[in-house]
């Protein structure tokens, strides 16, 4: 693993744990809150790669479970792999691995549009195909009531792939991607 990559990824760990200061909003029909900290996930894929992000939210992830309060509303610890959030948590990995191999295939042709998209079905709905049944799982309520509730985290979302689309693509010039396909 290159120093760079190392930098990155902890860099974007820290930076996903800062989103986690900003309060979540918690949902009274749903045990799983709205966060900002999708937003850092879906631009650790779109600006990393698949690699670097994929390493950066196990990262993330494995700072959180060795108690370190990064989620936000402040906690961490092993208590919230028990906790109904913990298929989105475990998804996010997955997501950014995906989003950032899309990207990277897109890279050459980069438009704002294909991140959006590429963003909407890794960043949002498969992480909701991940989250939401394991959520049900946990409360012990149907696969499709899990599903339909989570469909309220859908407006926020998608305006987070849009935000997250437009950053990674103004900043293009300096993410590691363009080293990796360009070589400069
Ligand atoms: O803090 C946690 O315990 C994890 C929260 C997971 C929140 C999920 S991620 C996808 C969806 N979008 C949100 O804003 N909230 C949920």
């Amino acid at each position: 693993m290159k120093t760079k990559e190392i930098v990155f990824a902890a860099l974007f760990a820290a930076f996903i744990g800062v989103l986690g200061l900003i309060p979540p909003i918690p949902l009274g029909f749903i045990p799983v809150p709205i966060t900002l900290q999708t937003l850092g996930v879906m631009l650790a894929g779109c600006f990393l790669g698949k690699r670097t992000a994929a390493i950066s939210l196990i990262l993330f992830i494995v700072i959180v479970a060795l108690g370190v309060p990064l989620l936000s509303g402040g906690r961490g610890g092993l208590s919230v792999f028990v906790g109904p959030s913990v298929g989105y948590i475990l998804s996010w990995p997955v997501a950014a691995f995906c989003i950032g191999y899309t990207t990277e295939k897109v890279w050459g042709s980069l438009r704002t549009w294909k991140i959006v998209v590429i963003n909407i079905v890794f960043g949002v709905i498969l992480v909701s195909l991940i989250g939401a049944p394991v959520m049900a799982l946990i409360t012990h309520t149907s696969i499709w009531a899990g599903l339909s509730g989570a469909v309220v985290f859908l407006p926020g979302d998608c305006i987070k792939a849009i935000i997250a689309a437009v950053v990674a693509v103004q900043v293009k010039s300096i993410s590691p991607i363009e080293e990796k396909v360009h070589g400069s």
